[in-house]
């Protein structure tokens, strides 16, 4: 039998109407018969990767079923009054929104008068089902009822729980009680049990996943060695289901902040292969980047927006539109160690993992890697692990950054106009790409840099906060971190970090980026493709778009 032949084939009714079904390998059909002709135009093409759970309803115990599945408030039934004298299959599965990234659960309905085929069928699809050894049948989840709109427990209730439940996952839930509780509790954790778990997730926003990331790098770091430990990659998956405020991660990941989406993705498994950032100093690793770091505008934006924590995510835009008024520069000096590949000259947007040629490709590059220094002064620096797609940015706030390319896109805005900077964050708001073509922007695809804050006196001799980049003489002024000047007067020379979400107070920083240390659930990467067609038949670049196999040059916008 060709693959193209179904397995079985047989007469239904769906919504009381005969429906002609057919299973395949790897997918089920179903189109209406109309005097026995099959109406091709009305034809569904289910993927079996997309079914979430198949059940059989017994039509004595049916209205107790449907209370369970309706209690689930995350079903459609196809046809609430039909076929109340048979036996039927119930089909869970799920499916994309029209032009949209958000996914949702739907079920149809298929009754059949022989309970011998809807036995076959049943037994048939969950086979198929329980093949896909990707999908998780345990999870541990932290649920952090402090971040975003504080939802996240109603969330893991409404939208999470009774998909687990529908899909038969184990799970246990823990709920956070404090600031790194999550990083605790993993890096007490035996290796035994954790590797009971398929998957760690974290039901809340960027700065619970570098919790849980945190939790599970940390466990296998030997800090006996110091700066240099080398970092081992974590034993378990992680996967985001967003509830937290900006949610950049699963944004990147989905497409959308949609938690229902993030839990579709994450039961129906797939994951890819995602690098972390570490922030260094002598004495080890102070913590590590999933997302972003941030220092000038946003660093300031995130230490005002703690106080306003009340406020929301809404916070972010009153604390960011204060900052912006107040055109805060911040002078230092940046040695970064360069991509050698050619995709630092034309930068791609990232296709997800083993699917994209630029994560697949790098660390090939045969000239060795070089270090550069910029110094001057600056409204804003960024470094981007992931692009950092959110609800504001829709392309996110580094397009270019990969999710495994083994570099981190170091983005940085020279001081300029009050104008050029609010032209700079509007064009973050839509085609971000077009922000890097602004002049005072720079962006660098780095493997590791060292950020050093300018200082208001002399170095003493008895500071040892120092971290030193490749063209720092010992003692020269640059070099030094603390001093014992007015504390106000420091306030004003440097700013802070906004590390995922959370505030890293010591302005100097090592940094360095390592390839592939996590896997992340994720299907599929936003589909841009549609878009993207559009972008190579006009001359100007659109709002949101993807840069892929097309030569889009910083400089001067689409070649
Ligand atoms: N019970 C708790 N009480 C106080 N803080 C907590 C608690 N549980 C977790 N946290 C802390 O809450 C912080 C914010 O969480 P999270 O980053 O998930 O939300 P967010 O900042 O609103 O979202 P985003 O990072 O996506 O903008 C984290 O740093 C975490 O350490």
């Amino acid at each position: 039998m060709g693959n193209n032949e179904p397995v079985m084939q047989d007469v239904f009714e769906v919504s009381s109407q005969p429906y002609k079904v057919s299973l395949f390998h790897h997918q089920i059909t179903w189109c209406p018969q109309r005097r026995g002709c099959e109406d091709l135009s009305e034809l569904v093409n289910l993927k079996i990767h997309d079914v979430l759970s198949v059940e059989l309803l017994n039509c004595i115990n049916s209205d107790e079923n449907q209370n369970r599945t309706e209690a689930g408030c995350c079903v459609t039934v196809s046809s609430p009054n039909d076929n109340s004298a048979r036996e039927s299959l119930i089909i869970n599965f799920a499916q994309r929104k029209k032009n949209s990234n958000d996914w949702k659960p739907k079920q149809t309905r298929f009754s059949h008068s022989d309970s011998n085929v809807l036995n076959n069928w049943l037994s048939f699809i969950q086979s198929k089902i329980q093949g896909i050894k990707s999908r998780p049948k345990n999870l541990l989840f932290f649920v952090n009822p402090y971040g975003g709109k504080r939802k996240a427990s109603k969330i893991f209730e409404k939208q999470v729980r009774p998909l687990l439940i529908m899909c038969n996952v184990k799970s246990t839930v823990i709920n956070t009680k404090y600031r790194n509780h999550v990083t605790e509790f993993l890096t007490s954790m035996s290796k035994d049990k954790l590797c009971e778990y398929d998957v760690v997730v974290a039901v809340g926003g960027d700065g619970t996943m570098c919790e849980v990331v945190s939790g599970l790098l940390m466990r296998g770091l030997d800090i006996s060695q110091g700066d240099e430990a080398p970092l081992s990659p974590s034993p378990v998956p992680v996967a985001v289901i967003p509830a937290g405020s900006s949610n950049a991660l699963a944004y990147t990941l989905h497409g959308t902040g949609d938690a229902t989406t993030g839990a579709i993705h994450m039961i129906l498994g797939g994951s890819v292969p995602l690098d972390v950032a570490a922030i260094r100093n002598h004495s080890g690793i102070h913590r590590f980047i999933v997302g972003q770091m941030s220092y000038g505008h946003l660093g300031d934006t995130l230490h005002d927006s703690e106080k306003l924590r009340w406020m929301g995510p809404k916070r972010y835009d009153y604390a960011g539109f204060r900052k912006f008024l107040s055109h805060a520069t911040y002078q230092g000096s940046i040695d970064m160690k360069l991509s050698a590949d050619e995709f630092h000259k034309h930068p791609t947007v990232c296709d997800g993992g083993s699917g994209c040629k630029e994560c697949m490709a790098s660390g090939n590059a045969e000239k060795p890697s070089e270090w550069r220094r910029v110094e001057g002064k600056f409204l804003g620096i960024s470094g981007a692990n992931i692009s950092c797609r959110c609800a504001l940015s829709p392309m996110g706030m580094a397009p270019f950054a990969h999710l495994s390319d083994g570099f981190i896109d170091l983005t940085l805005v020279k001081k300029a106009s009050r104008v050029g900077h609010l032209r700079y964050l509007l064009r973050i708001a839509g085609d971000s790409r077009r922000a890097l073509a602004l002049p005072f922007v720079e962006r660098y695809r780095v493997e590791e840099f060292i950020f050093t804050p300018v200082q208001c006196c002399e170095p003493s001799s008895s500071q040892d906060s120092i971290i030193r980049g490749p063209f720092m003489e010992a003692g020269s002024s640059a070099s030094m971190v603390a001093c014992g000047c007015d504390v106000r007067k420091q306030e004003k020379l440097h700013s802070v970090w906004n590390c995922d979400g959370e505030l890293f107070l010591q302005p100097s920083v090592r940094v360095t980026v390592h390839k592939n240390l996590i896997r992340i659930m994720s299907r599929n990467l936003p589909d841009f493709s549609s878009i993207n067609q559009q972008e190579h038949s006009s001359s100007r670049p659109s709002t949101v778009g993807s840069a892929s196999q097309s030569n889009y040059d910083i400089r001067s916008g689409w070649m």
